[in-house]
């Protein structure tokens, strides 16, 4: 007979088992939310599915019987962690070893595992063991390398160590480091010995520019050799033709007449290139302010001028690259870029071959005076403030600062002209008007037609061109001086410190100057050229303008057509340069000279190495030469040498056999 405890006792154990059946469904379902996690999502699980809330220690006792909660309970440590980096598989492994000990009955006596994994790719290794001495755990750790490869680095609970790569690997690597080094002295050897500077096989070249100035048209021929173009200095002046007649601009009324006036230099010129060049000899043609100030009169008429020399350039069978009117910046910064050509003071190519900046940058200025204009260009101590005149020419790799202006109508021959009108003018009635530049003895008579044909003076506004007026020479050159400072506006300048003349922006004149030219022809023939003191220039002139025309026409031929100016010419040039550009206390800065090296100091031969490329903006390269063969072998070597790195890069990261890592021994 079953007592009724028995029959209490037997429902609590089935309904104790039930409920430990139910609670192994909910834990070791892993659909089951309260599958394999921790007791208070158990707790809830068992809440939901059985309505009953089971205690706390119940759920613990239960729980501390299933290995699956004790042996995978999460441990969570607040503790520093290192980060490892690691950018391709075997870079690092890291090892550790488990205790199995409380298994080893089970395990036929192992009672450790070693694990391995590979921090990259997460490929992991397990080696079972029976015991940790070094010599068990390093027979696991070579069985596993041989398994993947030979790791760059180990990390273990001891620390993080490098394998010691193989006799095989270290050899090979020595190997060929070695070679390498051999191979990359052999290849420095040869780049050193034997190189000398090439002198490529070369012929002369030619180019022409046509200089149409407003008096007279030049030729000028320049040759170089064709290997060195360029280097500076190089480019020379071959030969100048000077053209019959005056200058172009004079054939306005009769334009073919202005091409034919050429064609007798055209022929010296054929005769000069070799016939096997003259198709690839550039020949150019610029013409100054005699056209500028045609262009401004009659536009119509100086087009027909440069059409028809054009004509006849093309006519022969040059390079002809086209005849096209220069403005006066273009004409400054032509001469300013020919006299530092000529001086080398833009770089300078040494007998070692180098290519070296002159010390301290000494560059010159330009001054021109022509007959219907006059330049002035320099690189002044300070920056230009007007835009207008300034420019900024990039020359074998350095930037400069230019300062330039042309002064129209302020040219030899125009200045004298407007010296006529002012005189004319202040003379009133008086005949013959008293020319105090001109010597006495010397009289010119002239129509008005020819005095007011020019856009520098400004005609009355009823005349008779054909009526006649006579200048008669004094001899007087104090007046002429004053008289000459009538035709420049001086005291426009006066508020304004930097300043040229009429009211013109110029920065204070700084540093050297070539004045060439008309400046250089008066000079010269006074015998002032290339320099001289201020006083000596000034008594100079002063004794020479004082002289009678009969004491002059003894001593010079009377047929120097400029013999008549020189008085007149002088003392405007001092004006120019003391009361215009300010020259007063660097008088002395100032060579009156025609050439440098041999070549006449003119805007041609800018413009011609400017529009050839002869000036490169950057620095010109130095060519080294080596004989082929030698060549060639050093082509081999640095190729060999590149070839063996790319081998010791190769070992280093991929070359990785396996079985042939060996490790002393590890401490975990
Ligand atoms: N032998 C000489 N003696 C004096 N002056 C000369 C001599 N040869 C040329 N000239 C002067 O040189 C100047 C040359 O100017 P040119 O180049 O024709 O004019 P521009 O450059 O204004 O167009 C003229 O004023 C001319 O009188
Ligand atoms: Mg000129």
């Amino acid at each position: 007979m079953i007592s009724l405890f028995e029959i209490i006792m037997l429902l609590y154990i089935r309904e104790a088992r039930r409920m430990a059946e139910k609670m192994k469904n909910i834990y070791y379902t892993p659909s089951n939310p309260g599958s394999y996690g921790g007791k208070e999502r158990f707790q809830r699980a068992i809440a939901e599915e059985t309505v009953s809330r089971l205690g706390d220690v119940q759920v613990n006792e239960w729980l501390a019987e299933q290995d699956a909660y004790t042996l995978h309970k999460p441990v969570r440590k607040q503790f520093s962690r290192n980060i490892v980096f690691s950018t391709h598989p075997r870079s690092q492994f890291q090892a550790d070893l488990c205790d199995m000990q409380a298994l080893a009955d089970e395990n036929d006596g192992n009672r450790y595992m070693l694990t391995v994994i590979d921090v990259f790719s997460k490929i992991a290794f397990v080696r079972v063991l029976k015991n940790k001495s070094g010599a068990e755990v390093t027979r696991a750790f070579d069985s596993i390398l041989k398994e993947g490869g030979a790791p760059k680095k180990v990390q273990t609970d001891g620390g993080v160590f490098g394998i010691k790569i193989s006799m095989v690997k270290q050899v090979a690597l020595a190997a060929v480091v070695v070679v390498m080094g051999c191979v990359g002295i052999i290849a420095l050897i040869l780049t050193l010995v034997q190189h000398h500077l090439v002198d490529l096989p070369h012929r002369m070249q030619y180019g022409m520019v046509f200089d149409a100035g407003s008096t007279h048209t030049s030729l000028y021929m320049y040759r170089w050799p064709g290997n060195k173009e360029n280097n500076t200095g190089v480019v020379s002046q071959m030969l100048v033709c000077d053209v019959d007649g005056d200058g172009i601009s004079s054939y306005a009324q009769d334009p073919p007449a202005a091409g034919l006036s050429l064609r007798k230099c055209l022929e010296s010129a054929l005769a000069a290139v070799p016939a096997n060049q003259r198709r690839e000899t550039p020949v150019y043609l610029g013409a100054t302010a005699g056209m500028r100030l045609l262009q401004l009169q009659n536009p119509t008429q100086s087009d027909q001028v440069l059409e028809q020399v054009t004509k006849v350039i093309q006519g022969y069978p040059f390079d002809f690259r086209g005849a096209r009117i220069l403005s006066g910046m273009e004409e400054g910064a032509y001469g300013w870029i020919t006299i530092n050509y000529l001086q080398e003071s833009f770089i300078k190519h040494t007998f070692e071959g180098e290519w070296v900046s002159p010390k301290g940058r000494k560059i010159w200025g330009a001054l021109d005076m022509g007959g219907s204009s006059t330049q002035i260009a320099f690189t002044p101590g300070q920056p230009v403030q007007d835009p207008a005149s300034a420019l900024g020419p990039k020359l074998y790799g350095y930037q400069y600062e230019v300062y330039t202006h042309s002064y129209l109508c302020y040219g030899k021959e125009q200045a004298m002209r407007q010296l006529l009108v002012h005189l004319l003018k202040m003379s009133r009635s008086t005949r013959p008007v008293k020319h105090p530049c001109y010597h006495l003895g010397y009289n010119l008579t002239l129509t008005l037609g020819d005095l007011y044909d020019s856009p520098c003076v400004a005609r009355p506004v009823t005349f008779d061109p054909a009526s006649e007026v006579t200048f008669t020479g004094t001899s007087e050159p104090l007046r002429c001086l004053n008289q000459i400072k009538n035709i420049m506006n001086l005291t426009a300048c006066s508020l304004a410190p930097a300043c040229g003349f009429n009211g013109v922006y110029q920065p204070p004149v700084s540093g050297n100057f070539f004045a060439f030219s008309t400046y250089y022809y008066t000079f010269d023939f006074l015998g002032l050229a290339p320099q001289s003191s201020l006083s000596q220039a000034t008594t100079t002139i002063d004794t020479f303008c004082k002289r009678t025309w009969d004491s002059l026409k003894t001593e010079y031929s009377e047929k120097d057509k400029y013999l008549r100016d020189y008085c007149a010419s002088a003392n405007y040039i001092m004006t120019v340069l003391l009361d215009g550009y300010k020259f007063n206390q660097t008088w002395g800065n100032i060579y009156f000279q025609r050439q440098v090296a041999d070549t006449d100091i003119s805007w041609t031969l800018g413009y011609m190495l400017n529009l050839t490329n002869l000036i490169p903006s950057e620095r010109p390269l130095v060519m080294t030469g080596v004989q082929h063969g030698q060549w060639a072998a050093e082509v081999f070597f640095i190729a060999f040498a590149v070839f063996l790195s790319l081998m010791v890069l190769a070992i280093l990261l991929l070359w990785n056999p396996r079985g042939n890592t060996t490790i002393d021994a590890i401490t975990l």
